[in-house]
């Protein structure tokens, strides 16, 4: 084993990427303070604006420079793998060279498997593939982990706390990450489409757009609660809301006349199908770079 890891709250994290996930991650780690604001490093390609926005917003470190980004991909104890699918294969081509064999590659990335980053780097190079939400960045994220064959004890823990600090993270054999995908990766967007519908029928009806939202943003809510807090089966309270021949009934009937059931096996289905072509074109890029 090569790695030295220490603990998250003492190492030094470096977001190769600035978008949306790596600030939901950065927001978490610094909101509940798992990680110093001072230990963690983010960078972009070009956007310097962006890179401001999130040195004032959270305090965090900004790599402006080719120096600063070189300096702080060397001095880096953990590396969060944070770019889109097709930005990937050139970044580990780029970062491979200066790698050291000790530091910790996160993956945040769609389909990227584990052998493709060893591929790109080392095929020693110790690396935890996640797939998280959007929701870390107010704790409440939920993150599929998988790691490298042989990773250390140390590595796993800080993977681990990592991700525990901004929601819960579930360890899954790496195959089973396109299914997490399906699930909670991409699943929030899901639930703020079913709102988006929601509130434009409430509105539709005669409600405000204040009271519609208002009054969506608190069902989803009570309904995601009632699930966790009372352990029940989401069919079990269902039933509880359908009185028989009542409007629950009239609703859901409509619903599974248009096949919403169907839509959402196919949508999630296609979802995993997606992460795996993803996976396939980066692998693919690999080999011809
Ligand atoms: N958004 C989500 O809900 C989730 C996303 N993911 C994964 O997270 C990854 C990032 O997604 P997201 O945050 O939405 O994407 P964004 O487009 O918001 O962010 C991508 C970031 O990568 C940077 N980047 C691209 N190429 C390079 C490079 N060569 N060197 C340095 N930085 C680079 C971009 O910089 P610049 O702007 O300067 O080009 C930008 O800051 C994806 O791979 C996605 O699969 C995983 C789970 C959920
Ligand atoms: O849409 C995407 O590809 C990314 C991965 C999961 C959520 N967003």
């Amino acid at each position: 084993m090569h790695e030295t890891t220490g603990t998250l709250a003492h190492s030094k994290i470096c977001f190769y990427g600035a978008g949306s996930m790596a600030e939901a991650i950065v927001r978490g780690l610094v909101d509940t303070g798992a990680a110093p604001a001072g230990n963690i490093t983010v960078f972009n390609r070009s956007n310097a604006g962006r890179l401001a926005e999130l040195r004032a917003r959270y305090g965090v470190l900004a790599a402006d420079s080719e120096a600063a980004r070189q300096d702080a991909l060397l001095t880096a104890d953990v590396i969060v793998l944070a770019m889109k699918p097709k930005d990937a294969a050139s970044a580990l081509e780029a970062l491979a060279p200066a790698l050291r064999a000790e530091q910790l590659l996160v993956s945040v990335i769609a389909g990227l498997s584990i052998d493709t980053i060893r591929g790109l780097t080392s095929e020693k190079q110790p690396v935890v593939r996640t797939m998280p939400n959007t929701s870390s960045s107010i704790g409440l994220g939920a993150t599929g982990i998988s790691f490298s064959e042989g990773l250390g004890d140390d590595a796993q823990r800080l993977a681990l706390d990592m991700f525990g600090a901004v929601g819960i993270a579930q360890v899954v054999e790496e195959r089973l990450l396109e299914a997490v995908t399906a699930v909670s990766g991409s699943g929030p967007a899901y639930i703020y489409f079913v709102m988006e519908a929601m509130i434009a029928s409430g509105v539709a009806q005669g409600l405000t757009p204040e009271a519609a939202r208002e009054l969506t943003v608190q069902t989803v809510r009570g309904a995601a609660d009632m699930v966790r807090l009372t352990g029940e089966q989401p069919s079990e309270l269902r039933r509880k809301v359908t009185s028989p021949n009542g409007t629950t009934q009239a609703a859901i009937e409509t619903l599974q006349r248009h096949g919403v059931d169907e839509a959402f096996e196919a949508a999630m289905r296609r979802c995993a199908e997606r992460a795996g072509e993803l996976g396939r074109a980066i692998a693919e890029e690999a080999l011809q770079g």
